[in-house]
């Protein structure tokens, strides 16, 4: 039977999570959808002919449904996330987990009561074939100890709920679950260096910033965010190692050559750039939850990134590096 999901705030993740499911991801069957805003409810139940719940609290405790996709804002994750654990169904939450540390620890703890991992965070580059190849790279040694990383995420704009805090935890967060992927160690510090600002969009934003990390070992890691770009979802990484550098190609199929000269096209979007992530990812999680199994990033991993947010944030409102500050490692989690 296939697994029954049932999703909380339907937009635009949301949906392209929804239409994958129906057509190119095998085992699962979306029951039923909830929205704080009403209106979206009856409009994507009637495209997808699904039930329409009227909360989130509906939908976690109806028999029809099985497991639960989280795609609402990050800030409004954590009690679906913890009614989820509480009724003990699998649930897949969109990235963040949640913006904060603390919120991340209150999940963390639910789950550890009820006993069993239940909770996938989408941290979806972990599944991206380019920077897989490259974990795979720097895992088999021929290039020795990797020294540095350079990151750019460039989106070509955000919407106008973007507060200043989400370029450190809603985007940048990519690059720091990533870098904890890829590194296989914490992140202990982070500074936020502010270049001149865009003049395109948002007075309220710090656009650009460059975060500066550094891992446990001492890895010293750049991430450029720029989310007003106003040309691309341009996302790179260089991985600087003492024998070698990998680093993404570009992420086009096919490039043209013609009069006006050689070029290809840009992605403009997380859909466009991974696509092929995002349906792994759900396709194991779907795979996994049938059969009462976990898979991919952990509340661990939600956790931990949230507490290099903390640190980013509190960086962002001062000068000089700030330290991560975490837990130990839950032994549900080891
Ligand atoms: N992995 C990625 O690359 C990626 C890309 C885009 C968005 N996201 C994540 O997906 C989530 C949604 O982003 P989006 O771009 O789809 O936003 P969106 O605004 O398009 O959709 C969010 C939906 O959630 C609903 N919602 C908001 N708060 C809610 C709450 N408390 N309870 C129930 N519903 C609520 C909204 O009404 C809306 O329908 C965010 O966590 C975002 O960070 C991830
Ligand atoms: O929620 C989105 C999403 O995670 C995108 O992948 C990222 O590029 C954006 O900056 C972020 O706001």
């Amino acid at each position: 039977m296939a697994l029954r999901i049932g999703m909380i705030g339907p937009g635009g993740m949301g949906q392209a999570h929804l239409d994958r499911i129906r057509t190119v991801i095998a085992g699962g069957e979306i029951a039923g959808v909830s929205d704080i805003a009403a209106d979206n409810v009856a409009t994507v139940s009637e495209k997808y002919g699904v039930t329409g719940f009227a909360s989130s609290e509906e939908l976690i405790a109806s028999p029809e449904v099985d497991a639960i996709m989280i795609c609402s804002h990050g800030p409004g994750h954590e009690p679906d996330v913890i009614a989820a654990i509480e009724a003990g169904k699998p649930v897949f939450c969109e990235k963040p987990l949640t913006p904060t540390a603390d919120a991340a620890l209150r999940i963390m703890e639910a789950e550890q009561k009820a006993g069993r991992r239940l909770v996938t965070v989408g941290f979806m580059r972990r599944f991206d074939r380019s920077y897989r190849e490259m974990k795979a790279l720097l895992d088999s040694g021929e290039v020795g100890e990797t020294l540095i990383v350079h990151n750019r995420h460039r989106n070509p704009t955000v919407p106008a709920h973007y507060t200043w805090d989400m370029a450190i935890n809603d985007t940048a967060i990519h690059e720091i679950d990533t870098m904890r992927w890829l590194l296989e160690e914490e992140i202990v510090s982070v500074r936020v260096d502010k270049p001149k600002k865009t003049s395109h969009r948002f007075e309220h934003l710090q656009d650009p910033l460059m975060v500066i990390m550094q891992s446990e070992s001492g890895v010293w890691i750049d991430d450029e965010v720029f989310v007003n770009n106003q040309h691309s979802y341009d996302i790179q990484c260089e991985a600087v190692a003492e024998l070698g550098t990998i680093r993404l190609s570009d992420q086009h199929a096919i490039e043209r050559t013609g009069t006006l000269g050689r070029f290809n096209t840009l992605t403009m979007d997380h859909n466009q750039r991974f696509y092929g992530a995002f349906v792994t990812e759900v396709q194991e999680w779907i795979t996994a939850a049938a059969r009462g199994e976990h898979t991919g990033s952990t509340t661990w991993d939600g956790y931990a990134a949230a507490c290099v947010c903390d640190a980013g944030v509190r960086a962002l409102e001062t000068d000089g590096p700030v330290a991560v500050e975490m837990i130990d490692k839950p032994a549900l989690y080891s």
